[in-house]
């Protein structure tokens, strides 16, 4: 495994390293960059491997990989100026900052890799996007979960979209859980079977031998209780609102990306 810096060691940055170390086979020495110093101190301490550097530029002087995970206001900051070797590989993993605007900031002919790592990378359960395609960038999110090089920036934006729904989700379950508090159930019981219930549906999202409308259909009893709930409330128009909300984020990124000389 190659050496890898990380500039930006805040919540992902953590999850990287933690991912990195998950089994302690093959890990890889890792620096770090000095902001977040009580995330990068905690990580040093508890993996022999991982130092902290004096500066950003000690991160990428040490590394053969070099991981960008400060957030999109902090990347003049946090990179101009850096001298980066063409032979480094950079992976971006900032939300929203497109490989051209990060190649005018570091200035570098490096290969530029855009990725998108989630939080579960840190026990290896989380397929990595990733754009465009480099065989080191992907090898390090197989070995971490599994990667996924898309072809262009446009398809990348959109899985991008795609993560922007995971809160949703828990509120959702929550929403669950309040209406059933809101008929007097003890809150630690609705939530725990809430819980529970979902749990059952992410084990048989591991089915892959069967599509996610199988699935659904496989779940559901003609005229049963699955169904009305399914056709009362997830409508069209509602269904349509959710497409709605992600074609506004989509664009949004897109924005992003068309509009970056800062
Ligand atoms: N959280 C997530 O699940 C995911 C996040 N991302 C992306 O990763 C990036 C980081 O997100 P996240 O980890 O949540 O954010 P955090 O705020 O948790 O971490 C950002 C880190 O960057 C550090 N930082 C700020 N300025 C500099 C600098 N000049 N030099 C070095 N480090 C600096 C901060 O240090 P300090 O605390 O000292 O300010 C902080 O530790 C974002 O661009 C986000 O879009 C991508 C995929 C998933």
């Amino acid at each position: 495994m190659k050496r890898i810096g990380i500039i930006g060691v805040g919540e992902i940055g953590r999850a990287i390293v933690d991912g990195l170390y998950y089994r302690g086979d093959d890990a890889p020495e890792v620096f770090l960059s000095p902001r977040g110093a009580r995330t990068a101190a905690e990580l040093s301490e508890h993996y022999e491997g991982v130092r902290v550097c004096p500066d950003n530029q000690a991160v990428v002087d040490r590394s053969e990989i070099v991981i960008i995970a400060v957030r999109r206001p902090d990347r003049h900051e946090a990179l101009a100026g850096l001298v980066v070797a063409d032979d480094k590989i950079v992976i971006n993993v900032m939300a929203g900052v497109g490989g051209d605007d990060l190649r005018r900031t570091l200035a570098t002919d490096a290969p530029l890799v855009r990725a998108i790592p989630l939080p579960a990378i840190r026990e290896r359960r989380s397929v990595t996007v990733t754009y465009p395609s480099h065989p080191v960038a992907d090898s390090l999110f197989e070995h971490l979960g599994g990667a996924l090089p898309v072809a262009d920036e446009a398809a990348f934006d959109v899985f991008s979209a795609l993560t922007g729904t995971l809160t949703t989700h828990y509120s959702y379950l929550a929403a669950l859980t309040s209406w059933a508090v809101g008929h007097g159930i003890a809150s630690d019981d609705a939530e725990s079977y809430v819980r529970s219930l979902f749990q059952g549906v992410g084990r048989a999202l591991n089915d892959e031998t069967r599509t996610l409308q199988q699935l659904a259909a496989n779940h559901e009893t003609p005229k049963g209780n699955n169904e009305r709930i399914r056709t009362t409330w997830f409508t069209r128009a509602n269904s349509e609102a959710l497409a709605q909300a992600l074609d506004d984020l989509l664009a949004g990124l897109r924005g992003q990306r068309g509009s970056v000389r800062r």
